[in-house]
């Protein structure tokens, strides 16, 4: 297909995984002459982000990878960095005044402990996150071949038809009631995963829900040095400019360009200290939230006007804490014999915490190691902001304490209306795919995806987007 002379230049707003991917992408299909500049208002990495105990950096947002999320593993692979394997080690489950399930070490005791608890529940489960799974990795062929898809529920119903579109319209307890999960299994193992993975309940939508559960496969990695290496990394390799200032406005205005057209083009306003500056784009990729509290931008005299946008995001704080656990509060097991690593929690409104895990530093290639007096730095999940009478509950006795608060991940409340991603002509909006499920990798997916989208809307390529049917059509293409 004929191309047209590419863009000039292009603005990517938020320099997290999305962003930053964006820019990859973006590079790769209008090649190296067109100006990408990337504006970040705080760090490079945005959601992944490390927080430092003792001279140590540890994941305090995205910080686990599924083995298969292939373009984080891409990206890992063409940067040049390397893995290591999220933190292991014995789980149990405490509904506030019991464990009411404890991993053995023994593979053929936790079977056992499973089917006597909950029949063959937990197996099922697996499967009906395997088939999830299996049509989601259908994007990454669409991808490979360039096509893309003008809204999330487009994309979603390419890789699953109406069946997956329809995870996003109801409950994942509803579908799994439908498909006969007992209360047990839910309350007891459902929904402690979506508290630890997404600080809710099992009222979240289907789909997210199988994104969560999928985090129970084996072979879940993270980056050495801290998963934010990626998005610095894809910045450089982007060849992108970073511009460390805050965009306030957003304005289609007519610019005559240096051939002497006068072109519709976008103008960014934005602030550095409290100089404001402003430049123009012929392209505009907004990649983070929009909403006041997470990004605050304004779209002028747009026609038709750009709605603002309400999506609520849920407040989650991390702590990490190096300290002695009182394991006493879990099990009435002496503290040597306690064994567990990770204590997720069910639905109480009594508890304070959602999860409580030892972790490892970015650094560590294996198991976490305790520190010479014995102690393990432990993360903590909680919903809001831990006060010291509650650490003081948690540890026999603590030395480092440190908190981060987010605005983390949509609150999920189906059925789910996703946010448009072409809010323009050649203005995109990759974060609506949240609303579908929140994770590094669904980022990425979403920052191919519009790359391919304003590339074929540049050039006109009208058949490689919405193309229906491609499942079939690109089975026999190989
Ligand atoms: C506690 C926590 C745990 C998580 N765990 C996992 C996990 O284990 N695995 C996983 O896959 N995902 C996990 N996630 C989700 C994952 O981190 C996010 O889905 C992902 O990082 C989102 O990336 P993003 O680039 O789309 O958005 P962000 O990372 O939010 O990036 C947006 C960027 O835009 C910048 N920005 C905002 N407004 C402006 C403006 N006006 N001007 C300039 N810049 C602006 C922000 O500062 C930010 O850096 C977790 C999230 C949290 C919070
Ligand atoms: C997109 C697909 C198919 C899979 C991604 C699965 C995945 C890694 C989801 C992340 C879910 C999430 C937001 C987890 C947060 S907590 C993670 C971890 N338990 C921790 O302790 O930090």
């Amino acid at each position: 297909a004929e191309l047209r002379a590419p863009p000039d230049k292009i603005a990517i707003i938020g320099a997290g995984i999305g962003g930053t991917s964006a820019a990859y992408y973006l590079r790769q299909k209008f090649g190296k002459d067109v100006k990408i500049d990337l504006f970040e208002r705080e760090e490079v990495g945005g959601r992944l982000a490390t927080m430092r105990v003792q001279g140590q950096e540890y994941e305090a947002g995205g910080s686990v990878i599924h083995p298969l999320n292939l373009h984080m593993k891409r990206f890992v692979k063409d940067l040049g960095l390397s893995t290591v394997q999220a933190s292991g080690g014995l789980l149990g489950i405490y509904n506030g005044e019991t464990l009411v399930f404890e991993e053995s070490n023994w593979f053929i005791i936790n079977v056992i402990k499973l089917v006597w608890r909950y029949g063959f529940q937990s197996l099922r489960m697996h499967m009906w996150v395997e088939d999830v799974l299996d049509k989601f990795m259908r994007i990454y062929r669409y991808q490979s071949h360039d096509y893309a898809f003008s809204s999330v529920e487009k994309l979603l119903h390419a890789l699953g038809g109406d069946d997956f579109l329809g995870m996003l319209n109801r409950t994942l307890l509803e579908t799994l009631q439908k498909a006969g999960f007992s209360e047990k299994f839910l309350n007891e193992m459902i929904a402690p995963v979506m508290r630890v993975n997404y600080g809710q309940s099992t009222d979240i939508n289907a789909f997210v829900g199988a994104v969560s559960l999928s985090c129970s496969d084996s072979g879940l990695w993270a980056v050495e040095g801290g998963n934010k290496l990626v998005c610095s990394g894809l910045l450089q390799a982007s060849k992108s400019n970073l511009i460390s200032g805050s965009v306030m406005y957003i304005e289609e205005k007519t610019k005559t360009k240096h051939t002497g057209n006068p072109t519709k083009m976008y103008e960014v306003v934005y602030q550095i200290g409290t100089e404001t500056r402003s430049d123009f784009y012929d392209i505009v990729l907004v990649a983070t939230p929009l909403n006041r509290k997470m990004s605050n931008i304004t779209f002028l005299n747009f026609d038709p006007p750009i709605e603002e946008f309400h999506q609520y995001y849920q407040h989650i704080v991390t702590t990490l804490v190096k300290g002695e656990l009182n394991t006493s509060i879990f099990s009435s097991r002496p503290i040597d014999k306690f064994g567990l690593n990770t204590v997720l929690t069910t639905d109480n409104s009594d508890l304070f915490i959602n999860s409580i895990g030892i972790v490892s530093s970015v650094r560590e290639k294996e198991d976490p190691e305790p520190s010479t007096d014995g102690t393990y730095v432990w993360k903590i999940f909680s919903q809001e902001t831990l006060t010291k009478a509650q650490i003081l509950k948690l540890f026999l006795s603590y030395d480092y304490a440190v908190k981060k608060p987010w605005l983390a991940y949509p609150h999920y409340k189906p059925p789910e209306k996703c946010p448009s991603i072409i809010l323009h002509d050649r203005l995109y909006y990759l974060n609506g795919i949240e609303c579908a499920a929140s994770a590094m990798e669904m980022s990425a997916i979403a920052a191919h995806n519009a790359a391919l989208l304003a590339y074929h809307r540049w050039n006109g390529h009208t058949d490689m987007i919405d193309q229906d049917g491609l499942y079939e059509k690109l089975k026999t293409e190989l």
